[in-house]
């Protein structure tokens, strides 16, 4: 017999994990989901055999349950999940990303009648809805497995084997250590991003369409501020005792670089960026995770009607799947860049043989 999953939040990484386990195995996919259209869209799409606007039914007869909705969503979940008779031997896991409350919240409320394994992959984007979903948005990409501290060997194989079509590598830590871990590399950078938006709102130089004029920095580092607010409500709020730790930390960094500024030692600035340069350049290149989240391509345009529709058909015609697309510079009567993203390396070459073919300039910059 198929096994029966059931999911619960058909977004991006709810629609990306039904991807990934349905390229890996014979399962039955039921959805579950508060926005209509999503559940629709994901069965049009194939991703799920069914949806219901009702989970009780759907959870007892899973053999897995995947909560993959905002972390207040996953934790109401758990409770309503606590609540119903579910199957023996169902493994029940979420894709949050804060793991203390999550499984502190499971193993109070199921008291070891069924497994919960809290996992959080460490891939996604600021894009959201199931219509940004990739079956292979987890390559490569680091996946943490957070058993509470009963031992869960077996069934977390079981997990893993079920996730085996993510191609993530798996990692199990501690809650505690999760959340000190991914409060570091990722909420506290994403409230620096969101923060440095704020900065940049509110400065006094408004006639000069400040917005309009930020360029490519600006716009790497605060990519992540598009991302959705009610999600990054949840994680930041659930994960508030750690960053109130790092600002410690953080404004021990400010305080260091503005004395730098202020003795203006020109040999102490230079070894700041170049730290810094040497760091960052040592992250692994092709991995996901740390960086980079797409593996991009750059490509001269030149400023005529239609140049990046030609570029986009192209790519289209060759199958590849572009998973970003944005301008960085055009002025009038010279090159532009487009930076062209792709969820694997492999597409990327392909694109990038493609364009070449017809002509147009390409770069890395990994
Ligand atoms: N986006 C990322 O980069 C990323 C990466 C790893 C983990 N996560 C975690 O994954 C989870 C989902 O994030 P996402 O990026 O897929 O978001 P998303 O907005 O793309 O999808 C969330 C889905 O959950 C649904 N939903 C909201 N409340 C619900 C409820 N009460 N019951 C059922 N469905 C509900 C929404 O309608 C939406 O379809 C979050 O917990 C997030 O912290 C996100
Ligand atoms: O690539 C992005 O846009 C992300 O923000 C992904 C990201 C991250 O911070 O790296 C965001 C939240 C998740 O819990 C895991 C991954």
């Amino acid at each position: 017999m198929r096994k029966k999953v059931l999911i619960v939040g058909l977004g991006l990484i709810g629609g990306s994990l039904a991807k990934a386990i349905r390229a890996a195995h014979d399962v039955d996919i039921t959805g579950y989901d508060t926005n209509q259209e999503s559940l629709i869209e994901a069965k049009s799409l194939g991703i799920i055999d069914h949806y219901t606007a009702v989970i009780s039914d759907s959870a007892k007869a899973a053999d897995f349950i995947l909560l993959a909705a905002p972390v207040n969503s996953i934790l109401e979940h758990i409770e309503l999940l606590s609540k119903i008779d579910l199957k023996p031997g169902v493994i029940i896991t979420d894709v949050g990303s804060t793991k203390r409350q999550i499984v502190n919240k499971a193993a109070n409320v199921f008291q070891g009648r069924c497994t919960f394994i809290g996992g959080h992959p460490m891939a996604g984007s600021h894009k959201s809805g199931v219509s940004a979903s990739q079956p292979n948005l987890f390559e490569n990409a680091y996946y943490f497995i957070v058993p509470d501290t009963i031992d869960k060997t077996k069934e977390a194989d079981q997990l893993q084997t079920l996730l085996k079509g993510t191609h993530a590598k798996f990692i199990t830590v501690t809650p505690d250590k999760h959340d000190d871990i991914v409060g570091i590399i990722s909420h506290f950078p994403h409230l620096i991003a969101s923060g440095l938006v704020h900065h940049l709102k509110e400065h006094p130089e408004q006639e000069f369409n400040l917005r309009n004029l930020a360029a490519g920095g600006f716009r790497d580092i605060t990519r992540i501020a598009s991302a959705d607010p009610v999600m990054w409500q949840d994680i930041i709020s659930n994960n508030s005792d750690i960053m109130l730790k790092l600002f410690h930390s953080w404004e021990e960094e400010m305080g260091r670089i503005k004395t730098m500024l202020m003795s203006n030692d020109r040999d102490q600035i230079k070894t700041f960026f170049s730290d810094a340069k040497a760091y960052r350049d040592g992250f692994p290149q092709k991995e996901k995770g740390a960086i980079p989240a797409y593996y991009d391509l750059y490509a001269d345009i030149p400023d005529q009607p239609l140049a990046i529709s030609d570029i986009t058909r192209l790519i289209g015609e060759a199958d590849l799947n572009l998973t970003n697309i944005n301008i960085i510079e055009l002025r009038e009567n010279i090159f532009g860049v487009l930076r062209l993203s792709f969820p694997t390396l492999q597409q990327r070459e392909q694109a990038m043989a493609v364009l070449s073919n017809n002509n147009y300039k390409t770069y890395l910059n990994d």
